[in-house]
């Protein structure tokens, strides 16, 4: 009899079968739908039971601390193994989780071929610079982008245009700070917007050359200069609240669309939730905003570049650079040159996102740790006299070339301490792009796999790990890295940095002292690298020559962060003193 026809009568029978078929279907949906382990690497056990497998937990996780990547990282001091998996995203493959410097530097660096740019990050901001080269593959898309900012880490570039740049924007800060103190008499407030501020009018200005009607902090000052005084609470060590002025258009866009991700990060469907945010008037018009801006840009810069004479140099800020160069690539390979593609203007995008969030990121735990640890600022401070004497005679602040140029031993640790305290990016993700052996462990292809910077060899002891399970290449370069003491791996301390040279006896700064994996490693390590110094090194400069910050209240002191694009502190307060000279 045929089947349909059956199950359409209408007797118990037929009713107790199609209620039956439910179940079983659902009992098959149910089992294809729980997680499947790789073999072999260890998981929680009690994850495979459930189709949400650890999503619950993460989401539990991230919905109380904002953190995410934290708990990732507890899960393998939890399973006691510096490889594990987690089932995060229902119904996808699991992730491998990997807490072992000497591996992760393994992969990064000399297994390129086996593990390459993950798609997570594509996923988790999909539709904000879909054809940046970040988003890419390493393939000749990759590289052709790469080449467009050949230019922008080039020292000529960096010394030249950057630095001063990003001199300016400092000098806009510490007025900015002097008007601040001069309002809070005292009292702590909340220093994170400057930063981000600052950050913002030098990556600005470095793209797109000087740009009075979008500099960020001038309209603070603008702002403040209006503000005689506030209302204050008796207790000098509450928050004074002050003011801020908006944003104009194109800043607020670019600010918005970053902002974007702290949604999806920590979504079990990152996807689903970005394309939720796409859906509200805000990110609307932030997408609109965004494209009209930098098509101008793109625009104004393609009039300057072409309309200049022969043999005029004129290269004052990155989209000229990056224009020339397409230019003049497309005439050396007889094409139309790319200059209004969508790829240009993503990789402009995303430049600006790339130097700002992270940088200013990093100064905002620079600065809580500078005010925490006063030994270390005192230190500092004295160090920069010291290397500055000229400029310590004529009561005066370093020039940006005076700055740029001068190597500063103590300085240089005390950046890399807050790199690596700051964890501002927590490491890196790669695909394996074959079934990849790893540990002892196959990863079969396409599995996302985390490197983490923000837990085992970093901040507490390394995992012991036999080296028969690592590869001839890892156990070569053993010794390339130190490895840090365990007595107060987690502690800031930027001594650790501080190495006897042999010839002198002198302590140097030695960027191989331990590990460190906050711009990620090998070619698909952080481009912008170089630039983040030269910005870190000018900025705290000028900051720790200026005021004494001191210790703030330690309510006003968690080390609670946010994970967005970046690890952001969810307190950074300052109470700044200005030095007279
Ligand atoms: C403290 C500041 C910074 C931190 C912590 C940081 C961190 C990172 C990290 C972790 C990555 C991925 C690395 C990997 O997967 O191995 C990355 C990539 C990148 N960063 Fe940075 N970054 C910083 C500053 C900058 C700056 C100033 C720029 C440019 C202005 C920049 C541009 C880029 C670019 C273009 C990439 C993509 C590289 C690629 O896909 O090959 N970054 N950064």
């Amino acid at each position: 009899m045929d089947l349909a026809l059956s199950l359409s009568g209408s007797s118990p029978q037929n009713a107790v079968l199609l209620a039956g078929g439910v179940v079983v279907s659902l009992v098959l949906f149910y089992r294809w739908a729980l997680p499947k382990p790789i073999p072999g690497i260890p998981y929680n056990k009690e994850s495979v039971n459930s189709i949400f497998g650890d999503a619950s937990s993460m989401v539990a996780h991230t919905s109380k601390t904002q953190e995410m990547f934290d708990w990732m990282v507890q899960q393998n001091v939890k399973l006691k193994s510096p490889i594990i998996q987690l089932f995060v995203r229902p119904f996808g493959k699991p992730w491998v989780v990997i807490a072992d410097f000497r591996e992760t530097q393994d992969i990064m660096v000399r297994r390129t071929k086996e593990f390459d740019r993950s798609i997570f990050f594509s996923e988790i901001s999909g539709k904000i610079t879909p054809s940046s080269h970040f988003s890419m593959r390493t393939d000749a898309g990759f590289r052709k982008h790469r080449r467009w900012i050949q230019g922008l880490m080039g020292l000529g570039f960096l010394h030249d245009t950057a630095a001063p740049r990003i001199y300016e924007a400092g000098l806009d800060l510490l007025q900015l700070w002097e008007q601040k103190s001069r309002i809070a008499k005292g009292h702590p407030f909340t220093a994170a917007e400057d930063i981000y501020r600052t950050a913002m009018d030098a990556i600005w200005a470095i793209v797109f050359g000087a740009d009075p009607d979008n500099n960020v902090t001038k309209a603070q000052l603008r702002l403040y200069a209006t503000i005689k005084s506030i209302e204050l609470n008796n207790d000098l060590d509450t928050e004074a609240e002050l003011p801020a002025a908006p944003f104009p258009a194109a800043v607020q866009s670019v600010l918005t669309l970053t902002d974007s991700v702290s949604t999806s990060i920590k979504s079990p469907v990152p996807k689903l939730a970005h394309w939720r945010l796409r859906q509200t008037a805000t990110m609307k018009k932030a997408y609109k905003d965004k494209d009209v801006f930098l098509q101008e840009e793109i625009q104004k810069a393609l009039n300057r570049v072409t309309g200049k004479k022969a043999n005029e140099k004129l290269i004052t800020c990155a989209i000229d650079d990056m224009i020339q160069r397409e230019m003049l690539l497309a005439e050396k390979e007889k094409r139309e040159p790319e200059v209004l593609s969508s790829g240009m203007s993503d990789e402009i995008l995303g430049f600006i996102m790339g130097g700002h969030d992270t940088t200013a990121t990093a100064i905002t735990w620079g600065l809580k740790n500078l005010s925490d640890f006063q030994d270390v600022q005192s230190k500092l401070r004295d160090e920069l006299h010291a290397h500055h004497a000229e400029a310590v005679a004529e009561k005066r602040l370093p020039t940006f070339q005076e700055i740029n140029t001068t190597t500063v031993h103590y300085r240089d640790a005390v950046i890399e301490e807050i790199l690596r305290c700051s964890n501002t990016e927590y490491g890196g993700i790669r695909t394996a792009m074959v079934d990849a052996d790893v540990l002892g462990y196959r990863i079969p292809k396409g599995t996302e796999v985390f490197l983490m910077g923000n837990g085992p060899s970093i901040f507490s002891p390394e995992f012991e790990i036999d080296d028969s399970l690592r590869t001839p290449s890892g156990i070569e370069s053993k010794d390339k890295i130190g490895v840090w003491k365990h007595k107060g791996m987690a502690e800031f301390d930027p001594e650790r940095w501080m190495v006897e040279d042999k010839a002198t006896g002198q302590k140097v700064f030695d960027p191989s002292a331990g590990p460190l994996l906050t711009f990620g490693l090998g070619e698909r390590g952080c481009y912008g690298r170089r630039m983040a110094y030269v910005e870190m090194k000018l900025l705290i400069t000028m900051i720790v020559w200026n005021f004494h910050l001191h210790k703030c209240p330690e309510a006003l002191s968690t080390n609670a962060a946010i994970d967005k694009m970046t690890h952001v502190p969810q307190q950074c307060f300052v109470r700044p003193v200005k030095l007279l000279r």
